[in-house]
């Protein structure tokens, strides 16, 4: 994939999207707003935008126990599971594959009444990294997925607005050492999960109405993608 046209944009986007989300929310002064909490999950955004646009960056930070980082990273890269967790969904298709760790997508998302329909394209890297932490530790991985343009879906030339967005899911594993002698079981691991989000809604939509739908859609997704991987992987052996 390295001769692809877009490896250079791709090795750009990782990086600074890695090196964002790994950065903490901080201290409250940093403009990150906590707008939901639930158990262990955290989302915070930040009020911003473009052209008179909501841009609202998003990031959530989740701990989950019982998968690891590949686990979670696979399941949100992998075409052929989204239907089962990406609620909003209405289709989806893959309109090349560059390699096998990165894809280009369009995908129409349901109307959400006042708004027009939105649709996105998007290319999606998978990528494992070193864990900087702890260098026996396993590694962190994460999937970049960050808008593109392609020849086959033109912006705005259907009935769809198009949307603008750059996401990263970052997964960090740590396995707590079992009792002397016993096997690695899925109660000793616990994965860090920052997810990270900018959408340019493309078209103009009322911030009540954006800032409505972020805010009771990203919680659910984060919520129900974990819970749909835990459920994936219970009876299987741990991909690290
Ligand atoms: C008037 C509504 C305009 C915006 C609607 C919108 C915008 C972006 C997206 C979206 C969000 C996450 C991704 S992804 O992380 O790449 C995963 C692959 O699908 C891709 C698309 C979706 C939706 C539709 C509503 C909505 C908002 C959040 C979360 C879920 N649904």
């Amino acid at each position: 994939a390295t001769l692809h046209r877009l490896w250079p944009e791709i090795e750009k986007v990782v990086k600074q999207e890695v090196a964002m989300a790994k950065l903490g929310v901080g201290e409250s002064g940093t403009g990150w707003q906590l707008f939901a909490e639930d158990g262990e999950m955290r989302m915070y955004r930040r009020e911003e935008e473009v052209d008179g646009m909501v841009v609202d960056p998003l990031k959530a930070v989740h701990v989950v126990k019982g998968i690891t980082g590949r686990e979670l990273c696979h399941y949100f890269f992998n075409p052929q599971y989204r239907y089962d967790w990406e609620t909003t969904l209405e289709h989806m298709n893959v309109l090349e594959t560059i390699s096998e760790d990165t894809l280009i997508f369009h995908q129409t998302h349901k109307r959400i009444w006042p708004a027009s329909q939105r649709d996105v394209v998007f290319w999606s890297h998978l990528r494992r990294l070193p864990n900087d932490q702890d260098r026996d530790g396993p590694d962190i991985w994460t999937v970049v997925n960050n808008s593109t343009e392609h020849p086959d879906h033109p912006a705005n030339a259907g009935k769809c607005v198009r949307i603008f967005l750059t996401v990263c899911l970052l997964c960090q594993t740590r396995v707590d050492p079992p009792k002397a002698g016993a096997p690695v079981s899925r109660d000793d691991i616990t994965c860090k999960i920052t997810y990270c989000s900018v959408v340019n809604p493309g078209g103009w939509a009322p911030a009540s109405v954006l800032r409505a739908v972020y805010k009771r859609e990203y919680p659910k997704f984060l919520k129900r993608f974990t819970a749909y991987v835990k459920n994936q992987t219970k009876d299987k052996p741990i991909m690290y």
